[in-house]
């Protein structure tokens, strides 16, 4: 069987991974972190895109490895319209959305972006994208609020709810499609999915001021309020998003968004770090049980996954609230790297053809 050179590119609001698959063997994986004052230089996230790029070209330029050898590019991204879920081709009307930010900006945006620019450059590579955020499975009843101008829209971690859940059902010897699953994204940001044979018919959407509250997220808030500060000329519109969006959540309380470090104070008697620390903990369980009867009580697995998992002492709060609903399966960190590389592979294999946007 032929092998081919995969480049995967996910840019996240604090890191730029970089990855390159020989076919299905992993070469070379970076995660490049970017302190928060070099991100904050740039004005928007589309004005980030030529520091990116240097960064992706500057690891390949490191690793010795060529553009002319790379079969496909596949990025992570980004806020399109709603779409099903699978892998699309970088089409110029992909592209255009992703420049427009149609849905919004988020350094995903720049994924497919990049892996177009790159593909170019290589001269015969083609460009992807896979499961963007915006996949949109919801069932109808999870659409309708209470204000028909502001329905419910579906942006979660979908690359990677779709990941662990796929890899737990072979695990299991089961088939994804077979399986009534819970899937909790603990991210930077925070978004609890329920699928049902195979699609997510409910879950928080992880921009928009819903579900728990994250280490960079601001989760649900009392609208109310919210509404009386917005009027309060305190704030323009651009730094009351930054509230919900990037500066809300455990960051507005603790100045960091490095759960680590929160524990570790937590852990040296620092008793309102603690506090946090259990109260997002405590969102997440009560999300975990909202989305427990949506499945009607039938719930195969609750998987826990992202960075956050790591802290055992938040899995264990939430393990004690949620323990009577189903098997829980911890999967700390997230496999999207992969998770694109295989999407890449499939097509380029033949054996999945790449749906057009
Ligand atoms: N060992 C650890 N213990 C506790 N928290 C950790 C650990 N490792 C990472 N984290 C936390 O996980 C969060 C980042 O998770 P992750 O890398 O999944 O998110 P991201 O990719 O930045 O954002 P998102 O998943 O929302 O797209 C940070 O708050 C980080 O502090
Ligand atoms: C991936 C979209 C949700 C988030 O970033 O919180």
């Amino acid at each position: 069987m032929k092998n081919y050179k995969i480049l995967v590119i996910n840019p996240g609001s604090t890191s730029t991974k970089v990855a390159v698959f020989d076919s299905e063997l992993c070469m070379l994986s970076e995660n490049i972190f970017h302190p928060k004052d070099q991100l904050a230089a740039f004005a928007s996230i589309a004005d980030q895109h030529d520091f990116r790029k240097t960064t992706i070209l500057t690891v390949l330029g490191k690793a010795g490895i060529a553009l002319q050898d790379i079969d496909a590019v596949i990025g992570r991204g980004g806020l399109l319209k709603p779409i099903e879920s699978g892998v699309y081709k970088v089409s110029s009307a992909l592209l255009r959305d992703l420049h427009l930010g149609t849905k919004g900006q988020h350094a995903s945006n720049l994924g497919g972006i990049l892996a177009n620019d790159i593909a170019k450059a290589s001269g015969c590579a083609e460009a992807y994208i896979a499961d963007p955020p915006v996949v949109d499975e919801l069932q109808d009843v999870a659409r309708i609020s209470g204000l028909p101008e502001l329905p419910n829209a579906s942006i979660f971690h979908a690359l990677n709810q779709k990941s662990v859940s796929r890899n737990y059902a072979e695990s299991i010897g089961k088939r994804y499609e077979d399986l009534n699953l819970i899937v909790a994204h603990l991210g930077g940001g925070i978004t609890v999915g329920t699928h049902k044979n195979g699609k997510v018919i409910d879950v928080n959407n992880g921009l928009n001021g819903t579900g728990p509250f994250a280490p960079e997220r601001a989760g649900t808030l009392p609208c109310g309020d919210l509404i009386d500060l917005c009027f309060s000329g305190k704030y323009s519109l651009d730094e009351m998003r930054s509230k919900i969006t990037g500066k809300g959540g455990i960051v507005a309380h603790e100045g960091t968004t490095r759960i680590q470090d929160v524990r570790d104070k937590a852990d040296n008697g620092d008793a309102h770090a603690a506090l946090l620390l259990d109260a997002m903990a405590y969102n997440i369980g009560k999300s975990i049980g909202a989305a427990a009867t949506v499945l009607h009580g039938k719930v195969d697995a609750v998987i826990i996954t992202g960075g956050v998992a790591y802290d055992e002492k938040i899995v264990a709060y939430i393990s004690r609230m949620i323990s009577f609903i189903a098997p829980i399966v911890v999967m700390p960190g997230e496999d999207e790297m992969k998770a694109l590389a295989q999407s890449a592979l499939n097509v380029l294999l033949g054996k999945v053809l790449p749906k057009e946007y």
